[in-house]
């Protein structure tokens, strides 16, 4: 049984993997998809503005990355490199962050324009635990807007949750944070998107798999639930409540 604030609350932020979502289809489906067709792609496409937009961020990060000394990135030089050696160390900096599942910017606005051409194609479509879509309905019905928060783009959220198993669900979702906003785990960020919806702090509920997050928005003030989910990295004892059917958490 979760015991809620007695008041409610008037917002859910939401994480997608391991909470919406399960960690396997991510880590299964969507991040081999764009491992297996990354180098095909750079190629077929380098000379697109859009696709070169992606390179050159990149190249910045993994700059910025060879300068603080990671020991596997690649600099890129995009003014002197040929075409042909940029996009080798594009696709080597790539790989090596996929490989470490690096939550960051660049790579992760370049997987979800990779993944719009798997989901508007048909080849991915996004799965849902179906207690998440329910009480994601439950919540839109009884007027808690319901928004999402997660490392993945917010073009990456828009895709998977308008291509899933249970069809589009994006008239149940009131807005999209990615660490734009700020890192997952830092208080600061579930403070600004707090603010950025309009609502103190207490009056939103984070659901996440991840006890850092969860952690970090307690810490702003959010209400709070853990996602217990089959392949979650269990959390043992811990303060926070928890959930593995989100039906069962109150209105
Ligand atoms: C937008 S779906 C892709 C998820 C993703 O790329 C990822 O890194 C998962 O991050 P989350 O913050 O949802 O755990």
């Amino acid at each position: 049984m979760i015991t809620m604030a007695t008041d409610g609350y008037d917002a859910v932020l939401l994480d997608i993997e391991g909470t919406t979502t399960p960690i396997s289809f991510v880590h299964d489906e969507l991040f081999p998809y764009v491992a297996r067709s990354v180098a095909e792609f750079l190629e077929a496409r380098w000379g697109e503005p859009e696709v070169q937009a992606h390179v050159r961020a990149i190249a910045e990060q993994a700059n910025k990355d060879v300068a603080a000394g990671i020991a596997d990135a690649v600099a890129v030089d995009l003014a002197a490199d040929s075409a042909e050696e940029a996009r080798r160390k594009v696709l080597a900096n790539i790989e090596w962050q996929m490989k470490a599942d690096r939550k960051i910017g660049a790579l992760k606005d370049l997987q979800g324009y990779m993944w719009k051409f798997g989901f508007e194609g048909g080849e991915l479509r996004g799965a849902m635990y179906p207690d998440a879509v329910a009480a994601m309905k439950r919540w839109a019905g009884a007027g808690r807007k319901v928004y999402i928060y997660s490392s993945g783009s917010v073009e990456a959220q828009k895709l998977i949750f308008g291509y899933t198993t249970h069809g589009s669900l994006l008239g149940l979702i009131s807005g999209y944070y990615d660490t734009k906003v700020g890192a997952k785990i830092d208080a600061s960020s579930y403070a600004a998107i707090a603010a950025d919806i309009g609502l103190a702090p207490g009056r939103v509920l984070f659901v996440s798999d991840n006890v850092n997050e969860i952690r970090a928005a307690d810490e702003a003030g959010m209400q709070t639930v853990v996602s217990v989910r089959p392949g979650n990295t269990p959390i043992g004892e811990c303060a926070f409540r928890q959930s593995s059917d989100f039906m069962d958490i109150p209105l």
